[in-house]
């Protein structure tokens, strides 16, 4: 399966393009990192791969077709912000359910527990909640997983831990993973092949 941004052109309103002419392609079973500078564009462009925002110019497709717009999508995006991406009205049992029942097994492997379920999210850490979000992002129609700053906010330790685990069902599904970061010895330690931003521009990486 492989995931491709075609001349990509995002812009706000009637502001200043915020990029032109990126494009980009990932397939299944590849990690890939994505670095740049600081508001360059990598979380919107993250954004458009998830299917979240529709790009002003050019397409995003799924094997040559546009996104199905129903139903589970098959690429997740997991954002720096936990906070951010989950409603606060709804406990985490059904925040996690919300796509997919997500085994007891893959929330040991992320070292959720049991009793964060009945708590609503600002009842519990970033760290804790991130952990739900991931969770929430692996379901079995996953094919590519686009981690946005996804462990930026965590110990070392909590970090080591949730990358393992991930890591892990990457390989054994063969997904696609994008990893956004500025973080460069994780980027090393865990991409097979990294894009700079500056390089997107008008030609395919
Ligand atoms: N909703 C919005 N309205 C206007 N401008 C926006 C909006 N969202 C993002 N931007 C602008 O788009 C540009 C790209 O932002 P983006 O978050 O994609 O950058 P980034 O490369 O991910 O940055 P960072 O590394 O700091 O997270 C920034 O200049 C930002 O100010």
């Amino acid at each position: 399966m492989l995931l491709e941004g075609n001349n990509l052109g995002v812009r706000y309103g009637s502001g200043p393009w915020i990029f032109r002419e990126v494009s980009v392609s990932l397939r299944q079973g590849e990690v890939v990192g994505l670095v740049g500078p600081s508001g360059s564009g990598k979380t919107t462009l993250g954004r458009l791969l998830a299917g979240y925002d529709k790009p002003q110019e050019g397409s995003v497709a799924l094997n040559g077709a546009p996104f199905v717009q129903r139903g589970y999508h098959p690429v997740q995006l997991v954002l720096q912000h936990p906070e951010k991406a989950v409603n606060p009205l709804w406990r985490m049992r059904r925040i996690l359910q919300e796509g997919w029942a997500p085994d007891p097994a893959l929330l040991e492997a992320l070292a959720i527990e049991q009793a964060w379920l009945d708590r609503w999210p600002n009842e519990l850490s970033g760290g804790e909640l991130q952990r739900c979000c991931v969770a929430r992002a692996l379901g079995p129609e996953t094919r590519f997983l686009i981690a946005d700053e996804m462990t930026a906010m965590l110990d070392a330790i909590s970090q080591a831990q949730i990358w393992s685990s991930v890591l892990d069902i990457v390989q054994k599904r063969n997904l696609g993973l994008l990893i956004i970061s500025h973080e460069p010895h994780l980027i090393r330690r865990l991409c097979s092949r990294v894009i700079e931003w500056k390089d997107l521009i008008g030609v395919r990486t």
